[in-house]
């Protein structure tokens, strides 16, 4: 392994900006499936026997890279992705647990567009790791335009990554269904009661809830059209079919699956979780309209 050697896996949208910020330190590699003209691109054998690894693939894709990709030799990992797996309900660190020892993860969350990251505007995120070590390690890696701070609220930091993605969904056919300022704030409000309740389930911490990883992360996803998955509500409020919109989109919104996998946690656990049901309820075919009068009932 080559010692202090920083490699991102996974040049999408996150990927690249976060190559680029960690570029501005020290050397950074890169790698994807298919080959990019991006400065320190490299191959994955070469990505993987780097010390530090940022892992910026899809959620859905993660279990089945690791099985087929990944060998553990001490490499310690930054998770970028934010998700939940649709086919087991697991949160992505749990997903990670099965292959690496926890001591060697660590997991991003905040409100931290790539397309703005990549233009090194700044912001403030969140290193979260049950080994402060690891954060101090990793810390030193980020550019002067990215403050870092540090939670060891794991599954809090998961949670809200995930959920976050589900609410600006609903965000986006609020918006898109012209209901209006007061409309869409109620919604991410009571949106993050509703993460909130879901996470103190899991353990999620209270305060993670209020800071960037929680409320930050959701009034910047819920409330912007740089997001993906408000982007995917516009078009699911203006009768477009997901496969359309996944189409146009050509990047992954990964609240569409996280929203089936809440779906099978709420019910297994008896969760109250009103706006989730009713984005998954649209996703499979219910009228926008239909899921404002339910909601909107005292
Ligand atoms: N884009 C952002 O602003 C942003 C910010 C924070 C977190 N994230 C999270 O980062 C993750 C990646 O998002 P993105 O914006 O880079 O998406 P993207 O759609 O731009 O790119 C996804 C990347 O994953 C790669 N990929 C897909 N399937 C793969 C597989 N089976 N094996 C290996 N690589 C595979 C693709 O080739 C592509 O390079 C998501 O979980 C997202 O929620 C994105
Ligand atoms: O474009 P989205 O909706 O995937 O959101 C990107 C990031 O998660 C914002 O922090």
């Amino acid at each position: 392994m080559k010692e202090g050697s920083v490699a991102v896996i996974g040049a999408g949208k996150w990927g690249q900006a976060l190559h680029y910020a960690l570029s501005q330190k020290q050397e950074c590699y890169i790698t994807s499936r298919t080959k990019r003209d991006i400065k320190n691109f490299t191959d994955l054998q070469t990505a993987l026997s780097c010390e530090y690894l940022v892992i910026a693939i899809p959620a859905q894709q993660i279990r089945t890279w690791l099985s087929n990709h990944f060998e553990f030799k001490g490499q310690k990992i930054l998770v970028a992705s934010k998700g939940i797996e649709a086919t087991t309900g697991k949160f992505l660190n749990e997903i990670y647990e099965e292959f690496i020892p926890t001591q060697n993860l660590g997991f991003i969350s905040g409100p931290s567009f790539a397309a703005e990251v990549i233009k090194g505007l700044p912001c403030a995120i969140v290193l979260n790791s049950l080994n402060k070590q690891l954060f101090l390690e990793f810390e030193k890696f980020f550019p002067n335009f990215i403050k870092t701070y540090y939670s060891d609220d794991v599954i809090g930091a998961e949670i809200c990554g995930a959920y976050k993605n589900v609410l600006a969904i609903a965000s986006g056919i609020c918006e898109g269904m012209d209901l209006g300022n007061n409309a869409r704030v109620s919604l991410i409000s009571r949106g993050l009661v509703e993460m909130q309740r879901f996470g103190s389930h899991f353990g999620a911490k209270m305060d993670t809830f209020i800071g960037l990883s929680g409320a930050g992360d959701l009034f910047l996803t819920a409330s912007s059209e740089l997001s993906r998955n408000f982007r995917v509500g516009l078009g699911l409020a203006n009768n477009k079919t997901l496969d359309e919109i996944l189409k146009q989109l050509g990047e992954v919104a990964e609240g569409v699956k996280t929203s089936y996998a809440i779906n099978s946690l709420n019910k297994k656990h008896n969760i109250y979780t009103p706006i989730a049901n009713e984005v998954y309820s649209i996703l499979e075919g219910k009228n926008p309209k239909d899921s404002l009068k339910d909601l909107l009932k005292n």
